[in-house]
């Protein structure tokens, strides 16, 4: 790990089960993601990509080995100092957009900063929903959204508290290409412009070309770790 790493992961072993039956879901991972880029984890069903993104981003703790957030080992938090660092330096984006039906877009993406009972920025609010395209669907529920639209609205939701870094769970897998191309770009865009960090577990190659970096794992293992070729716009 060097300094401008903001997620780190040493030797995590998350097992499954007990005795024969005993699953290493991660058999030994050790990685690390530098501040303000774009990296994408990828292998096949099973090999441990949500495992992994879910012990690097502590919804889960590892059976052993460390994982340390934004300078924070996270084994030395307790249940509560793990929601907090959840909440104020971490970023999510998973495939069923996990929008809150009863609020509007503009409530859904100020969510995280009324729960932590933050002032929003607005300067920075009208800034992202401007970079997302939803100026005329901030009074819109969820339900009167599309796919893509819902997944925009949940991108600037996880960057509306300028987190430490953003963990994206096969964000397109419920969008179709045009969606999904767009919501890639605004990724893309939230490294580039905006400096954000984001890490994404995704089958789709085109998802992971986006990316500037490609980890890939298989049976719990980091097989394959390479720069990946941006292309130039
Ligand atoms: N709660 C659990 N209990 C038992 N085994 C589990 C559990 N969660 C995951 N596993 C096992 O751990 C391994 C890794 O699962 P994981 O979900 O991390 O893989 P994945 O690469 O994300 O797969 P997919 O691409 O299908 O989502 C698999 O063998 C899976 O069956």
């Amino acid at each position: 790990m060097t300094s401008a790493d903001i997620v780190s992961a040493t030797d995590l072993v998350r097992r499954y089960g007990e005795g024969e039956a005993a699953v290493n879901a991660l058999a030994g991972v050790t990685v690390a993601f530098a501040a303000g880029r774009y990296a994408a984890i990828m292998g096949p069903s099973g090999s441990g990509k949500s495992t992994l993104m879910h012990c690097l981003a502590g919804l889960d703790r590892p059976t052993s080995g460390s994982v340390v957030v934004d300078g924070v080992e996270l084994s030395s938090l307790d249940d509560r100092r793990l929601t907090e660092l959840r909440r104020d330096k971490i970023g999510f984006i998973f495939q069923s957009f996990n929008l809150l039906p009863v609020l509007t877009a503009e409530e859904n993406i100020l969510l995280p900063l009324s729960i932590a009972g933050r002032k929003p920025d607005r300067a920075w609010f009208d800034e992202l929903v401007q970079t997302v395209g939803l100026t005329d669907r901030l009074k819109h529920r969820p339900s009167q959204l599309s796919g893509g639209q819902a997944q925009r609205v949940a991108v600037a939701r996880a960057l509306v508290s300028r987190p430490a870094v953003i963990f994206a769970d096969e964000p397109t897998g419920n969008l179709d290409s045009k969606a999904s191309a767009e919501v890639l770009e605004l990724l893309r865009r939230a490294v580039d412009d905006l400096g954000q960090t984001v890490i994404m577990v995704s089958h789709d190659p085109e998802a992971a070309a986006v990316a500037d970096r490609l980890v890939v794992l298989s049976d719990g293992l980091v097989v394959e770790d390479r720069a990946t070729q941006v292309a130039v716009a």
